[in-house]
């Protein structure tokens, strides 16, 4: 078993300080400074072969999201939610040179998508935060609009998360260093949460709260569907263990909130997760609505960041 940690990379400010750092990005990494230029391979970008302050200097909101698809929609969407000058659709992939990720900037949002679990959201975060250290961006509020399965509430419904727990529903995430296990923290931005939620009131269409989200490692056996290619456990085990974590506060499982929760935090961004709930756990496994309902509920957490990211531009009517 190897050593668990406490993690040492907590920058040495309290803990609403962290998010007040002037305002920048806090990286915690000696290393960095020993590089004569930075690759962020993922992103085919890089600090000698891109003016990134001048590409990305303006950045005030990041959205992300695990499908490109999806990530480009936003981007067309809040073009025109935002109001701004020329045609959406000519709208570039930045990260075109990589088929990793895609990368659409409009105005002062980011769009990029993070791909299917931990270890690919965790990879774009680490580029994603020395992009904006080194473009010196200050003052960015990051957030995750995605699809999650709810636990006991009405599909659709739009979940902001509060805190991500891991699947014994402790509020942490591990991380493997070396071969050391470092438990980090995955709260979200609370105020923040509270902010979306006051928004979410404006809008009546759809219903949206607060609650815990529960981050896994995996889709099927690690959510407790009964229909994987494997699975070793009884019906009657998969509805204890998800009344279990209804009543430890989850009201939706995802796959990548914990470390996009506790990187965030670590770095002094202010972040939210806001994914909307396909189908309710405790009515089955498949996701069985039509294209046209999956499409519309996917556009729910967009719009209530659209909504949002206007407020806070000072440019809703
Ligand atoms: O960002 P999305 O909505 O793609 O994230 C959830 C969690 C998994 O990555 C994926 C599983 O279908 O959906
Ligand atoms: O059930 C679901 C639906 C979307 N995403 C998940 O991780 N789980």
């Amino acid at each position: 078993m190897a050593p668990i940690l406490a993690d040492s990379t907590k920058p040495n400010v309290p803990e609403r300080e962290n998010y007040v750092n002037s305002g920048f990005v806090n990286i915690n990494n000696p290393h960095l400074d020993m590089l004569t230029e930075d690759i962020l391979y993922h992103f085919d970008l890089g600090t000698k072969t891109h003016d990134l302050p001048s590409m990305f200097g303006d950045v005030k909101f990041v959205c992300v999201g695990g499908s490109p698809n999806r990530m480009r929609s936003f981007a067309l969407f809040i073009h025109k939610e935002l109001g701004l000058d020329g045609d959406a659709n000519n709208i570039t992939d930045i990260c075109a040179g990589t088929d990793r990720y895609s990368m659409y900037k409009v105005g002062p949002v980011l769009s990029i998508s993070h791909g299917m679990g931990i270890p690919s959201i965790s990879i774009m975060l680490h580029e994603l935060i020395k992009l904006l250290h080194h473009a010196k961006c200050r003052n960015v509020i990051i957030i995750r609009i995605g699809t999650s399965g709810g636990i006991g509430i009405e599909p659709g419904t739009v979940v902001i998360t509060d805190v991500s727990v891991d699947s014994f529903f402790r509020p942490q995430f591990d991380q493997v260093i070396l071969d050391k296990v470092v438990v980090r923290n995955t709260q979200l931005h609370q105020e923040l949460a509270e902010e979306l939620l006051q928004c979410s009131q404006e809008i009546s269409s759809f219903p949206t709260l607060i609650g815990h989200t529960m981050c896994t490692y995996d889709f099927y056996e690690g959510q407790g569907r009964l229909d994987g290619a494997l699975c070793s456990f009884s019906k009657e085990e998969k509805f204890e263990y998800l009344r279990k974590a209804y009543d430890a506060g989850v009201r939706n499982i995802e796959m990548e909130s914990s470390v996009f929760a506790a990187m965030c935090h670590l770095c002094g961004l202010k972040a939210a997760v806001v994914c909307v709930t396909l189908l309710n756990r405790l009515e089955g496994d498949q996701i069985s609505s039509g294209h046209n309902v999956l499409v519309e509920f996917q556009r729910r957490p967009q719009q209530l960041i659209a909504k949002f990211i206007k407020k806070k531009l000072g440019t809703s009517s």
